[in-house]
């Protein structure tokens, strides 16, 4: 699966929605596995787009978190084997996809990957976090978490964020093959359950709580402090332009 919405692909209410039925498709199909990369040369994906929480319409805005929450249920969770050829940027949204799976490989250059969401003045929803206690250490992500923390290819490579380099996105994508072969002797079905089993508590956090979860975020896109930081915040994406 290829992201490609110049020019960062940022997860607008559109992208979700095509992800979702796309992933639903990947099932239905019976793919053994599913590869996530980018069209992009430099970033993976910028995440969240900003604009659909500015002075947002609710409908549409709490559609946009609804929808994020199944692409979150349906990659974390899927039977099928997943990896991600990061080849670019990862900051926050986008760091979330890539460890949604199983097994990542980021191109070396001057990249970076993580949970940016407290620079921002933003507390990162539970299940966001338990995807990264799901990849790295709870110590380390701790630490991540609320250094807000941009890790470089090399130190997310030791601390487990990602589990090989690749010296460009062919070189990511036969990485990735690499790691679904492994699985072409263990018996498919003994593979979906164990991994479905290691990461149940993280998927049945969200569904018990997805409408406060849903709540909480609608309370925060409301609120006219966070927009403020918002608005300053597409100001200075603007101006690094
Ligand atoms: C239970 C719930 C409780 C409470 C809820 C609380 C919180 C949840 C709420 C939010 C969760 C948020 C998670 C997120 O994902 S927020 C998004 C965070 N993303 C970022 O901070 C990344 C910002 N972007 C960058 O750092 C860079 O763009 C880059 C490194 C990805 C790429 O750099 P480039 O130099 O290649 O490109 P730029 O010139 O910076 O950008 C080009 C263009 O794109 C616009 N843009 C960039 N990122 C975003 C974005 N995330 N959304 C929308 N638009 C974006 C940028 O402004 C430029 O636009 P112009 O061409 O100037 O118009």
């Amino acid at each position: 699966m290829t992201l490609q919405r110049p020019p960062v692909n940022s997860l607008n209410l559109d992208l979700l929605k095509e992800m979702s039925k796309s992933l639903d498709e990947i099932a239905k199909n019976k793919s053994k596995a599913m590869i996530l990369t980018s069209a992009s040369p430099k970033v993976f994906s910028a995440g969240l787009d900003i604009m659909e929480m500015y002075k947002p319409d609710l409908k549409r805005v709490e559609e946009f978190w609804t929808t994020l929450q199944e692409v979150w249920f349906k990659l974390f969770g899927s039977n099928f084997i997943t990896a991600a050829a990061i080849n670019g940027h990862a900051p926050a949204g986008g760091c979330l996809l890539a460890m949604s799976c199983e097994y990542r490989v980021m191109t070396g250059g001057n990249f970076s990957i993580g949970l940016n969401e407290t620079a921002l003045g933003i507390v990162a929803p539970n299940w966001f976090m338990d995807t990264m206690t799901n990849t790295i250490p709870v110590r380390e992500a701790e630490y991540a978490l609320t250094t807000a923390r941009m890790f470089n290819v090399e130190e997310a490579l030791k601390v487990g964020l990602i589990d090989e380099v690749a010296t460009d996105k062919d070189d990511a994508i036969a990485k990735c093959k690499g790691f679904i072969g492994k699985f072409d002797r263990i018996p498919a079905l003994a593979r979906s359950i164990t991994k479905l089993k290691m990461r149940q508590a993280a998927i049945k956090r969200l569904q018990d709580g997805r409408r406060e979860d849903l709540n909480e975020f609608l309370q925060f896109v409301q609120n006219p402090k966070i927009q403020k930081s918002l608005e300053m915040y597409i100001q200075s994406l603007k101006k690094k332009a």
